[in-house]
């Protein structure tokens, strides 16, 4: 008995080694991955990309070039380390190269299907993104977002200038407020529940992307096939889902509440449960939380890291922070008149420089976000197979001199040519192709408010005792500042500048 299964273990071994080694010579004649990075068997390079990936990335495109490949668990992922090898695929090819990944664990448990930046290609991704376009872009839109970041830039300063040790925490309700605004109709508070709730979730879902050991099916997508009783991550993401949805059926039943009661102010989540916003919007419960909780969380985590990034920038560099404030003062009065509005982009083309120098400097996004490709590819003697993913290497490019002269330095005269007001040209750091971020023109007005205030009413100096570690910094770092650094009014004008407008903004209660 014994020996015979012992023979048939050992059969079963065999024919699983054959197929492997048959389907990897099929593989290889029919395909060209460039720079194939060694691995171990089966996990491949699953443990090899650390987290956050910047300066990885940044190594690995100096040993393999504009090109290599990864194997995350069988799962075949291409870094594009130069903004030529972006441009040809992820932009000029786009109608192929914007899938995501599959993920049923992140996507389909945690997030019910309904997350837009984990959705394939597909019309519910079309049409969620529709809803969020019209929300976001265009000049009705802007004409809605512009009171609320003007606003919250006022308070930004003042809870700056109040607790300048809490200046991530000023930024955090800056970034959250003004999309709340747009969505709910309402403020962010000092230590908001709900501001807590996505900035501890948002870390859950990094912790949990491509982790091999707390989301395996994400990484080994056939495990998403055994007995979902069996499946021992998946008690954890539906929890993780429940809570969310929970979460968020809080915000929506205290909107009903303002609405039966008629204090309700406009914003988008009334539009939509009165019927009023545009067809596109008849989509159920789920997908309707998870289109307002993308527009926040995408929406408040990325500006309020940018903002903390600008201010990195004028410690470690303060030449351009100096020139910023001159030309602010020009515009605002040197003896501190009035703050800065969204009014005056015309007249301070600089800050516009200074909001994409902010982007280009540190990508949030270190590594990127895999785009998958729909269908079999070549390009410069590779194939591709349909199911490759394809992720900008976001810091190699934006620290290699051959893309940018100085690239290590916080520059913004770099900006200032013909592209100056094409928010995404001249960097990645709002990706590219057809996912490129839709909200980047709200995003780029938070940068841009935030750091003409902040540049314009302090002094912000690296303390010398803890230098800013340009380079290995957690900037995402949600429940601490990510770095140290003194933040000081410029004189007693600006401080009852900053009390005076400060208080009429944090007046301001819905
Ligand atoms: C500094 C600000 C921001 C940065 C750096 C940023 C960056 C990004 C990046 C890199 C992506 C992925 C692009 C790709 O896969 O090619 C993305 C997607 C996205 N962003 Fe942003 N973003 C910012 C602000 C915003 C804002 C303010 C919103 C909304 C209010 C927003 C909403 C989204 C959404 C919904 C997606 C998913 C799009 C899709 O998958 O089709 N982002 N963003």
């Amino acid at each position: 008995m014994l020996p015979t299964l012992g023979y048939s273990v050992l059969f079963i071994i065999g024919a699983i080694v054959v197929k492997l080694v048959v389907s990897k010579i099929r593989f290889t004649k029919k395909y060209k991955l460039p720079n194939v990075v060694p691995g171990w068997p089966f996990i491949g390079n699953s443990l090899d990309v650390p987290y956050p990936a910047g300066m990885w990335g940044v190594d690995m495109a100096k040993k393999y070039g504009e090109m290599f490949t990864v194997n995350i668990g069988g799962r075949r992922l291409v870094y594009l380390n130069s903004s030529r090898v972006v441009t040809d695929l992820l932009e000029k090819r786009a109608a192929i190269y914007s899938s995501r990944p599959f993920r049923p664990m992140l996507s389909d448990i945690m997030s019910g299907g309904a997350r837009i930046v984990f959705m394939g290609y597909t019309d519910r991704w079309r049409n969620q993104r529709k809803i969020m376009h019209s929300i976001l872009n265009g000049k009705q839109a802007e004409a809605k977002f512009v009171p609320f970041q003007d606003l919250e830039a006022k308070q930004l300063v003042l809870d700056m200038y109040k607790e300048p040790e809490n200046f991530h925490k000023a930024s955090q309700r800056f970034s959250n407020s003004v999309i709340l605004s747009v969505i709910f109709g309402r403020r962010a508070k000092k230590d908001d529940e709900l501001l807590k709730f996505i900035l501890g979730y948002t870390q859950t879902l990094g912790e949990y992307q491509f982790n091999p050991i707390k989301s395996p099916a994400d990484v080994f997508t056939w495990l998403s096939n055994i007995p979902t009783s069996l499946q021992w991550w998946r008690p954890f993401g539906e929890r993780f889902f429940r809570k969310h949805v929970a979460m968020f059926q809080k915000e929506y039943d205290a909107l009903l509440d303002k609405m039966n009661k008629g204090t309700a102010k406009p914003c988008f989540a009334v539009d939509v449960l009165r019927g009023t916003a545009k067809k596109e919007f008849e989509i159920d419960d789920i997908e309707k939380i998870y289109t307002w909780t993308s527009l926040i969380e995408a929406g408040s985590d990325t500006s309020r890291v940018a903002v903390l990034q600008m201010m990195a920038g004028a410690a470690c560099y303060p030449e351009w922070a100096k020139k910023a404030r001159a030309l602010l003062d020009e515009v605002c009065g040197a003896d501190a008149n009035r703050l800065p509005t969204l009014a005056d982009r015309s007249n301070l083309p600089y800050i516009t420089a200074v909001m994409k120098e902010t982007l280009r400097w540190r990508p949030f996004l270190q590594s990127g976000v895999p785009h998958t490709l729909m269908r079999d590819d070549e390009y410069e003697g590779y194939k591709f197979p349909a199911g490759t993913e394809f992720s900008w290497n976001a810091y190699s490019i934006a620290l290699n001199e051959k893309e940018y002269s100085n690239p290590l330095k916080f520059e913004p005269e770099r900006f200032m040519n013909d592209d100056l007001h094409k928010t995404a040209k001249g960097h990645w750091s709002f990706g590219a192709g057809r996912r490129v971020c839709v909200g980047l023109n709200v995003g780029a007005n938070n940068i841009w408010i935030a750091a003409a205030c902040i540049l314009y009413c302090f002094d912000i100096e690296q303390d010398l005792d803890y230098p800013i570690d340009q380079f290995n910094t957690l900037w995402e770092e949600p429940l601490k500042a990510p770095f140290k650094v003194k933040i000081t009014p410029r004189s007693k004008a600006h401080i009852d500048l900053i009390e005076r407008e400060g208080a009429t903004a944090a007046a301001a209660d819905y």
